[in-house]
């Protein structure tokens, strides 16, 4: 679930790029990356760590610019090798950077293709790579001339949809031309689009994947890009847009209201903080209804993307609310760290309790999912510890039984903890007294009141239906050999890659 950004602007756009990886940091803790544009030259840093460990003062000097694009990641295809690490760069046609959020599912295929049909060769096992070499190629195929109409850049974009299957939201540079930016026909990941009035004159235009990048920069957002949609902003800073997919459908990641999106963030006009305080009600609600002889004393929630859900839980079932854990402001988000081990030993680096909240208490655990069961398993064996007499789990999300294909790092089936169980046996293997997930009707619902569009949302880790209807059996267990924590921890010991860098131009 990585975090993109792009300004076509009017002034420097270096400093801006950074705040916003650093709002969008909570979608990628592994690697960051800026590309700016200098007359007729790409500038670039990229490495892997936080944005702040990334860029020093002598890098962003070296970013001069007035466009650029920035992403910070979260592998989902290929290594965590920083090689891998974006925007990625093609020198033909014009010379071109690419940021990309999602996860491709006929990458493979599209890499085979590419060598054959377009002679273009994939330095890495990226996926953002395979992409940016066929939108290189499908503009490369719309013009021989210098200047690229837009017409030429939404017609290559129809082309890139009708070949590319899976997630994509993606924003490129193009040298000499504009910034270019498209989301997939089902619009899975979110993007959008935003401006300001430039203090010297002049509009300035940003897509991002959440719109409290555009609030940390003082950009206004103007909407969601349309699933299938393009937006192209030329040099000149002239706004162009089109839908240029056959037939777009909107089909958006439940998962993002669940618990990527930062909840003062707004997706496709639904906001993140309220979709999760109706999860809230609508799971108090599913308690109350089911746990008849409710003995909770206090509402515990896991912090920290489960605190508005499970205070809203608490009011719903009138019981007190304390923050019972306290989280180590230093420490990331442990369900997006690379390896088992390392989410492991950061649970309980990360949160600690406070024993006068459990001693002798009923408790009830507010998470707003249970994944691997990595946090649940080991936060109730806190409480415990802490003097709990009975603790009770809620989860906002159902059961999580299925593989991620579309940009969330779950390729195998048997590392989640609900895989082939229902909640009794769930229960007992995290070790609580009781436990109960969110209904997926009303997970949705929950998200729609918001926006009563959204008619269908991508919701396959509970159903095990992927909307882009080519994901069989033979591609899950391609994805578990190479993606399973073991094949990943082999694959950074073992492989070392070609490293095409650019980093020491002045
Ligand atoms: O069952 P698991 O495999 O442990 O995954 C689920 C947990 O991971 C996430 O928290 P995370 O620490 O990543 O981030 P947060 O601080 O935003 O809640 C999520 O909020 C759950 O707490
Ligand atoms: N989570 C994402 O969006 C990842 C983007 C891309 N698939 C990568 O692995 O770099
Ligand atoms: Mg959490």
């Amino acid at each position: 679930m990585c975090g993109i950004v792009g300004i076509q602007g009017t002034t420097p756009v270096n400093q801006a790029l950074y705040d916003a990886l650093t709002v969008l940091q909570h979608r990628g803790q592994d690697a960051a990356g800026i590309v700016t544009i200098s007359g007729d030259t790409f500038r670039q840093r990229k490495a892997n760590g936080l944005v702040r460990d990334v860029f020093e003062e002598r890098h962003m000097e070296r970013l001069i610019g007035n466009v650029g694009i920035g992403h910070v990641r979260y592998p989902t295809a290929g290594s965590s090798s920083v090689a891998q690490a974006q925007p990625f760069y093609v020198n033909s046609p014009f010379g071109i950077a690419l940021a990309h959020n999602g996860n491709l599912t006929n990458a493979k295929e599209l890499k085979e293709e590419q060598f054959r049909v377009a002679r273009r060769h994939i330095n890495t096992t990226s996926d953002s790579e395979v992409l940016i070499n066929v939108l290189a190629h499908e503009l490369d195929q719309q013009t021989q001339k210098l200047h690229l109409e837009p017409g030429h850049v939404f017609a290559a974009v129809s082309r890139v949809h009708e070949q590319v299957r899976g997630a994509y939201a993606t924003v490129a540079v193009i040298i000499g031309q504009g910034m270019l930016a498209f989301r997939d026909p089902n619009g899975i990941r979110p993007l959008v689009l935003g401006k300001r009035e430039a203090e010297e004159g002049g509009v300035e235009y940003m897509v991002a994947s959440e719109s409290v990048a555009l609030d940390a920069v003082g950009f206004s957002l103007i909407r969601d890009v349309a699933p299938g949609e393009a937006v192209y902003i030329t040099e000149q800073g002239e706004l162009f847009t089109q839908q240029c997919a056959a037939e777009p459908q909107h089909q958006s990641c439940i998962f993002e209201y669940v618990y990527f999106a930062r909840p003062d963030s707004f997706i496709d006009k639904v906001s993140v903080y309220g979709a999760r305080v109706r999860m809230g009600q609508k799971l108090g609600a599913k308690i109350a209804r089911e746990w008849e002889d409710l003995d909770i004393d206090v509402v515990i929630p896991i912090p920290e993307t489960s605190c508005d859900i499970a205070l809203e839980i608490a009011q719903n079932l009138n019981i007190p609310y304390r923050q019972g854990f306290v989280k180590n402001r230093y420490i990331g988000r442990t369900f997006i760290m690379p390896g088992q081990q390392q989410r492991k030993q950061s649970v309980r680096r990360k949160l600690n309790a406070i024993p006068s909240e459990f001693a002798g208490k009923n408790v009830l655990l507010v998470d707003d999912s249970i994944v691997r069961g990595t946090t649940s398993e080991q936060i109730i064996q806190m409480a415990r510890e802490a003097g709990a007499r009975k603790v009770y789990f809620a989860s906002a999300a159902p059961e999580i039984r299925f593989p991620n294909v579309y940009g969330i790092d779950m390729p195998s089936a048997n590392e989640l903890i609900a895989y082939g169980r229902e909640v009794e046996e769930i229960c007992k293997l995290i070790g609580a007294d009781g436990l109960i997930f969110q209904d997926l009707e009303d997970l949705e619902d929950a998200v729609r009141h918001f926006n009563p569009e959204l008619r269908r949302f991508e919701t396959s880790v509970f159903t095990g239906e992927y909307v882009t209807q080519d994901v069989n059996q033979e591609y899950l267990d391609d994805l578990n050999a190479q993606r399973n924590d073991g094949a990943k921890q082999k694959d950074s010991i073992d492989n070392s890659h070609l490293e095409i860098y650019n980093e020491g131009q002045s």
